[in-house]
């Protein structure tokens, strides 16, 4: 779906516009003040309405910050004030209850929201200048196995887990249904993929390949579970080129994982997946491009998860454009011969062989 292809409002809404730009992070931070503080949760619960006067007595901050906060969510669109009483529209019953807004919300407040200050300075440098917020990282991913903050580590892992959460389900019969007795599992993270594996196809054994501390992490959740016979663990960075991928796979599996890699890195470590392959095996990977989303609103996400890259993740990588991704699998020597759109809330699966098979 072209969402881009032509100008949508009149001057007077292009203005409009351009004032939202323009206050967005206070937007932003009012929404999540007026929904932290419970501000937005008491105006709920009076379907009648409520007074200012009324609030004050039940929100524990200063009458002043309160007046401030609801003044702002009018011209938010979080509230509406009709006969002096306050109450919530349609807006604010997402913010409050739609989980797909929570998690973005938290994700932006307490991984990106002050590192992405340094956005100017990330794209000239081509590294994550805004994760010097946090602490001294070549990559987040140092430091979301180590001691990026307890707030922002569970913020990220939400916001990663949600995404991937809706998918696996939906995917596993896609990929079992070509019956791999291996995968090789790359950026296998806390091993969600291979306990739902498991217990999905009873011949499949897999290899999870990711850095050593995450490895160190999925080991003892899917030995708990009793798959530790099924399992083998890799532990790597794929940016080492003198880090040997193991081979004899029937498939690579690779979710929301390559859009952490700048195009040629992908082009690098697709080029080292073929030759993991046993003949005959297929790379399974599930991504999001922006381009090919059924709502706006997901291209819109995505495109601005990309700066999450960035600004904090690794300064070199992004949520794809598909045209711009697929050419990277060809330059790596392989063809895609499965695509599926739509899967869980933005995914597509891509199903790739060895150009000359
Ligand atoms: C966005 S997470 C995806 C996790 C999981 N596959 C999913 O779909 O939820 C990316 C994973 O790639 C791993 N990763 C990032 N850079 C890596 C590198 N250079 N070498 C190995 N693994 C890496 C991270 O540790 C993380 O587990």
């Amino acid at each position: 779906m072209n969402f881009y292809e032509k100008e949508k409002l009149t001057a007077l809404q292009a203005k409009e516009e351009a004032q939202w730009i323009t206050f967005a992070p206070f937007v932003f931070q009012a929404t999540r003040v007026l929904r932290d503080s419970g501000i937005l949760t008491t105006v709920e619960a009076h379907r009648e309405g409520i007074t200012l006067e009324q609030l004050n007595g039940k929100i524990d901050l200063p009458a002043y910050g309160i007046r401030v906060l609801v003044e702002a969510g009018l011209g938010i669109g979080l509230l509406v004030l009709s006969e002096g009483k306050y109450k919530i529209t349609k807006t604010t019953y997402f913010i409050l209850h739609d989980e797909l807004t929570k998690v973005n919300m938290d994700f932006t407040h307490d991984v990106c929201y002050n590192g992405m200050y340094f956005l100017e300075e990330s794209i000239k440098n081509q590294k994550p200048e805004g994760l010097k917020v946090f602490g001294e990282w070549p990559t987040i991913y140092q430091a979301l196995s180590t001691n990026l903050p307890e707030k922002a580590k569970k913020s990220w892992f939400s916001f990663d887990h949600f995404y991937s959460d809706y998918a696996f389900p939906e995917v596993l019969p896609h990929v079992y249904h070509y019956k791999p007795k291996t995968l090789l599992d790359i950026g296998g993270n806390t091993g969600k993929w291979s306990m739902q594996s498991f217990a999905h196809d009873p011949d499949v054994n897999i290899t999870i390949m990711d850095l050593p501390g995450y490895v160190d992490g999925a080991k003892g959740k899917i030995e708990s579970l009793g798959y530790g016979n099924r399992i083998k663990f890799h532990p790597g960075n794929v940016l080492d080129d003198s880090h040997k991928f193991p081979q004899g796979f029937d498939a690579v599996w690779m979710s929301q994982f390559l859009d952490c890699f700048s195009d040629d890195e992908i082009v690098s470590i697709l080029t080292r997946c073929k030759k993991a392959l046993n003949p005959g095996g297929r790379i399974f990977i599930l991504e999001t491009f922006w381009d090919r989303q059924r709502f706006e609103a997901s291209a819109f996400s995505l495109q601005q998860t990309s700066l999450y890259f960035t600004v904090m993740a690794n300064g070199n990588s992004q949520m794809y454009d598909s045209k711009v991704f697929i050419k990277c699998v060809e330059r790596a020597g392989l063809k895609v011969v499965e695509e599926k759109d739509y899967i869980g809330v933005s995914h597509t699966l891509l199903v790739c062989q060895p150009a000359e098979s």
